[in-house]
C-alpha cells in the first residue's frame, strides 16, 4: 500500500514537472483596434446632448463642458453612431427596457473590435492562429452564452479544442486580471499559448443625461469603444517568438469600505456605473501601500534607498481611468513628469476603453522605446496598474524586453 502511494507521488510529481514551463510567461505579441467613428472632446457635449434631445438641459449641459475639459481626453471612438441611436429610442428613455436591443449592437461591435485587435496580435507574433491553445476574453459590453469567445474563436479560426475563459462585467481591471490568467496557464501548460483578447463598446451604458445621476455624465464623458490583444507564453520558440514584457509577479488588493465608490450593476435598461467624487482621493491614499505590498516581496534592486521607495526607477504602466486618476498616481509615488506619458498619451488620444486600455499603454509603452521616445533607456523593471469596481487595484511587476531605437519597425 505504501510502496503504490509513494509510486503515485513520484508519477505525480513528474506529471507536473512535465506540465510546467521552465521559464516566466511574457507578452509575446500586441494588437489593438478601434471602431471608426471618431468623436473630438470639445465636441462631445454637443453631441452628446443633440442625439439624445436633451439640449433644454442646460445646467447639465454646462457641467458636461466642464468635465470633458477636464477629462485629458481629446478624442474617442464609438461603434455606435447618431443614427444608431436616432433608431432606439429606447435607449434614451430609463423607463423601457433595452437591454436586449443594447446587447444585439454590443455583442456584434465586442466580436469584431476583439478580433481585430488579435489578428493584429497573432499576425506580429509570426505563427498560425490553430497554434493559439488558449483564450482568454473580457468584456464589459455584453453578457450572454454562447459568448463573445465562441465568435473569437470562429472568427479567427482558431483550434476547436481552443480552452477559452471569458470574464464578464468586471469593469477596467479585467484587462489586467485577463493578463494575470494568461500568465497562471502559460507557467502551467508547458508549450500553451495563450490569446488575450479585452473589448469595450461604450453603448451598452449609453443613455441620456439625468439630473439625478450626475456620476453618469462622468462615465459618460470618459468611456470609449476599442480593444486590445496580446499573446502570453513561456519558453518563446528562438528565433521567431520575442519576448516584450516579461510577467513578473502579480497582486490584488481591495480597499475596505469602498464597495460603492466604483460600481456596476446590469438591469433592464442596460449596464448602470456607479463612480463617486472621492475616488481620486481613495486611489491618492493607498496606491503607495498596495505597491509596496505587491513590490516588498520581490527585492529588486535599487527600489528603496532606506528612507523611501525609489518610485522613478520603475517604467509605469497605469490605467488612464481619467486625467485626475493619473494626478493621483504621480502625487502619490511624487512620480516624476514623463513617468505616466504613455498612459496620458492613451488617455488623449482614445479615452477609457476599460479593459482595453491597459493593453494600448503597453503597446504605447513598447513603441516609444523602439522609437527611442523615452528618457531612461536603461530602465527595465517597471508595474503595471488598474483599477477597477470594489475599489480594486490589480498590480503587475512586469521586465521590459524590447531594446531602444528599431526605427521603423511599425
Ligand atoms: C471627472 C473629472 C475628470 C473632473 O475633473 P476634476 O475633478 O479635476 O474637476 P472638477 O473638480 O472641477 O469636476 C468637474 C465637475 O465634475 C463633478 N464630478 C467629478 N466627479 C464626479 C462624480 N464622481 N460624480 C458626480 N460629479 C462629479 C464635480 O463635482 C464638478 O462639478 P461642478 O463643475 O458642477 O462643480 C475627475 O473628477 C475624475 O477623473 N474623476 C474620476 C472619475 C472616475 O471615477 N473614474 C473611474 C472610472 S471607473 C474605471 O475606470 C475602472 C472601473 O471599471 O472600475
Amino acid at each position: 500500500m505504501a510502496s503504490t502511494t509513494t509510486q503515485s507521488t513520484i508519477v505525480l510529481q513528474d506529471l507536473r514537472q512535465a506540465q510546467r514551463s521552465d521559464g516566466p510567461a511574457a507578452v509575446l505579441a500586441i494588437g489593438t483596434a478601434i471602431p471608426a467613428h471618431c468623436v473630438r472632446q470639445d465636441e462631445f457635449t454637443d453631441w452628446y446632448f443633440r442625439v439624445t434631445k436633451s439640449d433644454h438641459l442646460a445646467k447639465l449641459k454646462e457641467k458636461m463642458t466642464r468635465i470633458c475639459d477636464r477629462s485629458g481626453i481629446e478624442k474617442r471612438y464609438f461603434h455606435h453612431t447618431e443614427e444608431t441611436i436616432g433608431r432606439h429610442p429606447e435607449f434614451l428613455d430609463r423607463a423601457l427596457p433595452s437591454l436586449d436591443a443594447r446587447q444585439r449592437v454590443t455583442a456584434d461591435a465586442v466580436a469584431e473590435l476583439a478580433t481585430a485587435a488579435a489578428a493584429r496580435a497573432i499576425a506580429e507574433w509570426g505563427r498560425p492562429a490553430s497554434d493559439i491553445t488558449h483564450l482568454i476574453v473580457a468584456t464589459n459590453s455584453c453578457a450572454g452564452e454562447p459568448g463573445a469567445d465562441l465568435r473569437v474563436a470562429a472568427l479567427l479560426g482558431l483550434r476547436t479544442a481552443v480552452r477559452r475563459t471569458l470574464l464578464y462585467l468586471h469593469g477596467c481591471s479585467s484587462g489586467l486580471a485577463a493578463v494575470r490568467v494568461a500568465k497562471d496557464i502559460a507557467e502551467n501548460n508547458r508549450g500553451s499559448r495563450v490569446l488575450v483578447a479585452c473589448a469595450h463598446a461604450a453603448l451598452l451604458s449609453f443613455g441620456a443625461p439625468d439630473e439625478a445621476r450626475p456620476d453618469a455624465l462622468v462615465t459618460t464623458a470618459l468611456f470609449a469603444d476599442g480593444a486590445g490583444s496580446v499573446i502570453v507564453g513561456a519558453d518563446p520558440a528562438d528565433p521567431v517568438e520575442r519576448p516584450i514584457f516579461h510577467l513578473v509577479s502579480t497582486a490584488q488588493a481591495t480597499l475596505p469600505g469602498t464597495e460603492r465608490a466604483v460600481a456596476i450593476s446590469l438591469g433592464e435598461n442596460g449596464l448602470e456605473y456607479r463612480t463617486s467624487v472621492e475616488v481620486p482621493a481613495l486611489v491618492q491614499g493607498s496606491v503607495e501601500r498596495c505597491l509596496v505590498d505587491a513590490l516588498a516581496p520581490l527585492g529588486l534592486p535599487d527600489m528603496s534607498d532606506g528612507r523611501g521607495w525609489n518610485w522613478n526607477s520603475l517604467l509605469w504602466a497605469v490605467h488612464p481611468a481619467s486625467r485626475a486618476l493619473l494626478d493621483s498616481y504621480e502625487s502619490a509615488l511624487g512620480l516624476q513628469t514623463g513617468k505616466l506619458a504613455a498612459s496620458r498619451r492613451v488617455l488623449s488620444e482614445y479615452g477609457n476603453m476599460l479593459s482595453a486600455t491597459i493593453i494600448f499603454v503597453l503597446d504605447k509603452i513598447r513603441r516609444r522605446r523602439q522609437d527611442c521616445e523615452m528618457e531612461e533607456d536603461d530602465c527595465q523593471w517597471g508595474v503595471m496598474s488598474v483599477l477597477g469596481p470594489g475599489l480594486t487595484i490589480e498590480t503587475m511587476v512586469f521586465l521590459l524586453h524590447v531594446s531602444g531605437c528599431q526605427q521603423g519597425d511599425h
